[in-house]
């Protein structure tokens, strides 16, 4: 059997508590009684038999079912047999259970019955005192026979309570008589087993004693176990309530601290709730006041809104009255700008018509003074002549001659060499074309360029007499008269007469008669004269003019545009723009007669500044650069930011990238070109004045936007309140 520590505790078998591990299981192979018929063979001794056959009878009331061992309830049968009450049986059981395991063989009961009969048969075995007590024994069960027999003599019973006396049976046994009976019929039937009666007898109530005995020590020990189980109980029970009462004092101690601290929250927030709370009130009686305040403004705001009421209905008659007022003023405004801009048309053209003249006396004056020249070349001819007649001053005339050839910018002495013969032709081109960029001169004749200082005229009176220096400026606005009567004949030859004029002096001599005259000089092209010539399909008067100034580097071919386009023709080599010139055309756009003022510029560094006085006149500007020249497209920034700079944005830029025919020295891509307008809101266009592409289309769409411009603002200015504003260019 296993304990709860784990280790085995044997215990002896008890009958209604063991597994059922009886004799069989140990191989007993030999039936109780065969065993015992064996020994009777083999004992020969009459009283053994008896008493085996008496132990027999005895096993076999016990073991009625034939199981072959005699459990402790089993033995509990022989209460009827035997004088002996069921505790005494058990005690004999157990006295016969010599192995202790709670079943009884036939040989161990046999064993153990027969232990008492056959001690009296061995005496040599037993000591002398026993013998004695044997014998006397045995005598005392044969009185007891005999008083069986009969009524009981008064000595058996004497002996019987004696016998009683010494085995001390009365503490035992509470009825004595069953014993008595058995005692008495030994006696009398078997004398001679009646010693052993009474030592077993003796035997038992020994063992019963000693049972006894030991039980009243185990009951003993029991309740001193039972006693200190209690006092140990008790001391558990006593620590176990110690135990409790510590935790719960412990348990109320953390419990009070706890709802200390937990009361004391809740003050806290009680008082802090206390405070919003009187906060809230007084929020409450402050708003209560404002709310009766604001009452009181209602009514006030009530009253002061229907005086507003009113006031508003005065102030819409008001309106009324004044919008009527207003709408008659604007009419009057109109009518007033309608006037003022006729008025403006008319002086325009009236300064129109007395640049025009001006223009004409200038044409005259440049006849006359060609014709001066013709007559200035006779003379010198003739003085030649008269010279080389005289032959001493030929080395003279020779000395002359070299130094008037060094004079690149003079211009009368392009047609006179130093012996006074007029130079041919080629040899003056071969000069021009040797020079490429020669510098030309202003509009009005006078020799701007310094770098050509002192380049006098050494004329039959000494060096000649320069007037002062003066550049036109926009603002004096000189026109040719376009729009006079007589102006369509003279003007309209200008062109080819003025091929052979020069512009390096103009005298103030008048009354010449006009020459015809064979051109000289490529180069002796006029560039500040006017292409008066007016567009052949357009016989009436033109009814707008626009300034329109031309920028851009030099050389990139501005004024040989403006030739391409005035005149229809290119003249290669030309000089360089010398401060500023101008020309006139008139063109037809949409059935309307616009004249264009085209101020072409020097596109040299030093008359920037000139250049940019131009600028605040204009009704529009042409930017141009050559297309075979990355500089001058690069510079295209810097000429519209000095054009901004002018004028803002509200005049229109015409870009034009020149020389498209000249495709394989191409240095700017036409995408640039396209990019760069878009990015300023400009009108692009490639062109070429050497072939004539792209120049009346260039010009006409600028002149169609002006006028579109100028019809919008006008437009805008009729309507009140609304500002003109800029079209965009390359929409
Ligand atoms: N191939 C070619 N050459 C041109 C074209 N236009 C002008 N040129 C030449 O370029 C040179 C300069 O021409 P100009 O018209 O004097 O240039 P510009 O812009 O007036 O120069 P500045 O007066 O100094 O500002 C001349 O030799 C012209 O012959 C063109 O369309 N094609
Ligand atoms: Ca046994
Ligand atoms: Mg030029």
């Amino acid at each position: 059997m296993a304990a709860p520590d784990g280790r085995v505790v044997s215990r002896p078998q008890r009958l209604g508590q063991g597994s059922g591990r009886g004799p069989k299981g140990r191989g007993a192979c030999l039936h109780p009684l065969d065993s015992l018929e064996q020994k009777e063979t083999q004992e020969q001794t009459p009283g053994q038999l008896d008493m085996l056959r008496k132990a027999q009878e005895f096993f076999q009331t016990c073991d009625a079912e034939g199981k072959g061992f005699i459990a402790r309830k089993d033995m509990q049968r022989l209460h009827e047999e035997l004088p002996l009450s069921l505790e005494d049986l058990e005690d004999v059981f157990d006295a016969l259970d010599a192995d202790g395991n709670g079943y009884l063989t036939p040989e161990e009961f046999t064993t153990g019955f027969s232990h008492f009969f056959f001690s009296q048969n061995n005496p040599s075995q037993e000591d002398a005192g026993e013998q004695v007590a044997q014998r006397h024994e045995e005598k005392v069960y044969q009185s007891r026979g005999n008083e069986d027999l009969g009524d009981m003599g008064e000595d058996e019973e004497a002996q019987f309570q004696m016998l009683m006396d010494r085995l001390g049976a009365q503490k035992v046994l509470e009825d004595e008589s069953d014993v008595k009976q058995l005692w008495l019929q030994l006696k009398k039937d078997e004398p001679h087993l009646l010693s052993n009666f009474e030592d077993f007898l003796t035997r038992i109530f020994s063992q019963l004693q000693e049972a006894h005995e030991e039980k009243n020590e185990l009951e003993y020990a029991l309740k001193r176990k039972i006693a200190a189980y209690d006092e140990e109980i008790q001391h558990l029970y006593e620590e176990m309530e110690q135990q409790i009462k510590s935790e719960k004092e412990q348990f109320l101690l953390k419990d009070t601290e706890r709802f200390q601290a937990r009361s004391q929250e809740l003050e806290q927030k009680l008082l802090c709730k206390e405070q919003e709370l009187e906060q809230l009130t007084q929020k409450q009686k402050r708003l209560e006041g404002q709310c009766t305040a604001l009452h009181h403004d209602k009514h006030e705001t009530k009253a002061e809104n229907t005086k507003l009421k009113l006031t508003n209905q005065e102030l819409a008659r008001e309106l009324e009255r004044t919008s009527w007022e207003l709408q008659d003023a604007q009419q009057q405004l109109e009518s007033l700008q309608q006037e003022a801009c006729k008025l403006h048309q008319e002086k325009e053209m009236e300064v129109y018509r007395v640049t025009e003249s001006l223009q004409r006396e200038k044409a005259g004056l440049l006849k006359q003074l060609d014709f001066l020249r013709e007559r200035n070349k006779h003379l010198r001819d003739e003085r030649d002549i008269c010279f080389q007649k005289n032959k001493a001053a030929k080395a003279n005339t020779a000395a002359s001659r070299a130094s008037w050839k060094k004079r690149s910018g003079s211009v009368i002495g392009k047609y006179v060499d130093g012996r006074g013969i007029l130079r041919s032709q080629s040899e003056e081109e071969e000069e021009v074309f040797s020079i490429p960029r020669r510098s030309s001169l202003g509009l009005s004749g006078y020799p701007l360029t310094e770098e050509e200082p002192g380049t006098g005229e050494p004329g039959p009176g000494g060096p000649y007499p320069r007037p002062l220096r003066r550049i036109i400026s926009i603002e004096e606005d000189p026109l040719p008269q376009l729009l006079d009567g007589g102006f369509e004949q003279p003007l309209s030859k200008c062109p080819e007469e003025e091929e052979v004029s020069d512009q390096g002096v103009q005298g103030q001599i008048q009354e010449a008669p006009p020459l015809k005259l064979t051109p000289t000089s490529p180069r002796g092209q006029p560039v500040g004269k006017e292409a008066l010539c007016k567009e052949e399909s357009s016989p009436s008067a033109p009814d707008r003019l626009f300034k329109i100034v031309f920028v851009g580097n030099s050389a990139v071919g501005k004024t040989s545009f403006l030739r391409r386009f005035c005149e229809d023709r290119f003249s290669p080599g030309m000089a360089a723009t010398v401060g500023i010139d101008y020309r006139v055309k008139t063109v037809n756009v949409d059935d309307s007669q616009v004249a264009l003022q085209l101020w072409d510029t020097a596109g040299q560094e030093r008359y920037r500044c000139i250049t940019q006085q131009f600028f605040r006149k204009a009704d529009g500007v042409i930017v141009m650069y050559d297309l075979t020249d990355k500089q001058s497209f690069l510079s295209v920034r810097r000429w519209l930011s000095s054009v901004e700079e002018a004028v803002g944005d509200r005049v229109p830029v015409l870009l034009l990238g020149n020389k498209l025919d000249n495709e394989k020295e191409r240095e700017v891509p036409r995408g640039l070109g396209e990019q760069l307008a878009k990015d300023n809101n400009l009108i692009f266009y490639e062109c070429s004045a050497y072939s004539g592409h792209n120049t009346k289309e260039s010009l006409l769409h600028l002149a169609r936007f002006l006028k579109e411009q100028e019809d919008t603002v006008r437009e805008d200015t009729i309507q009140v309140g609304h500002p003109a504003k800029k079209k965009s260019c390359c929409g």
